[in-house]
């Protein structure tokens, strides 16, 4: 038990995907695993343990924001020896090309935060993903004919941003796309010798306005699902 997990030892998986939002968690758990167990209803954060394909798999939700999900992996790593975490979450792209349902696989995540500054004293740290899972989820995606894209992604502290055209500048530097947590995953898979990895559906573009409805993120969803478990199982065997 932690603080704010409430599983026994060895009621959560090596491998954890790792939603935002709880209810994507059980969801993912109802639609993929069998023998399902829930592990965690602290705060609604659930966390469901089951197998996929005979793998044993938990799947967390994390809540918005490096905070929340910082509190999740650190507790994941540490109090539940918990070696591999992927991020299955959505994003806002910010390149033309980008369209909806595109996946991106964050191969490193920039940030707005002063969550590394104040770690590393001022100075910049740039997080990168675990290769092996990268590679393995691109495999994965190019076989499904799942048009994806692998690059840097922006993990902001602010959704609602007080200039509207504050995400340009990371467009104009090649970074693929919006979201709030992948950075901090990155580090803290990083300093905890965990492998990380974020998959990410574009659910709206900054460039062109364009939206999903949420009926149409849930389905979006399933397929970069099926990548991230794929992928776990090229990796962990
Ligand atoms: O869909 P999830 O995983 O929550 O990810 C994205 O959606 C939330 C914002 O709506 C933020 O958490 C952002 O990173
Ligand atoms: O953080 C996020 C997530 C999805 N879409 C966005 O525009 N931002």
């Amino acid at each position: 038990m932690s603080i704010h997990i409430e599983a026994k030892q060895g009621d959560i998986a090596d491998i954890v995907l790792l939603p935002g939002d709880p209810l994507r968690a059980k969801q993912i758990a109802e639609n993929f695993l069998e023998d399902v167990k829930c592990y965690n209803q602290v705060r609604n954060m659930l966390g469901f343990t089951g197998t996929w394909n005979g793998m044993k798999v938990s799947v967390q939700g994390t809540g918005m924001g490096m905070p929340s999900i910082s509190i999740y992996t650190e507790e994941l790593v540490r109090d539940y020896g918990v070696k591999t975490l992927i991020r299955v979450g959505t994003c806002g792209g910010l390149q033309p090309d980008l369209g909806l349902y595109n996946l991106v696989l964050a191969s490193a995540a920039s940030t707005d935060s002063s969550m590394h500054k104040r770690r590393f004293r001022g100075m910049d740290y740039a997080p990168w993903a675990d290769f092996g899972l990268l590679s393995a989820a691109y495999e994965a995606a190019s076989k499904k004919n799942l048009p994806s894209r692998v690059g840097g992604v922006i993990s902001t502290d602010t959704f609602y941003q007080h200039d509207p055209d504050e995400w340009k500048l990371w467009a104009e530097n090649g970074i693929l796309a919006v979201e709030m947590e992948t950075s901090a995953l990155y580090a803290i898979a990083l300093r905890n010798k965990a492998k990380a990895l974020a998959l990410l559906t574009v659910s709206d573009s900054l460039v062109t306005g364009e939206l999903t409805s949420s009926e149409e993120r849930e389905k979006g969803m399933l397929a970069m699902v099926e990548v991230a478990l794929e992928a776990a199982k090229k990796v962990h065997g």
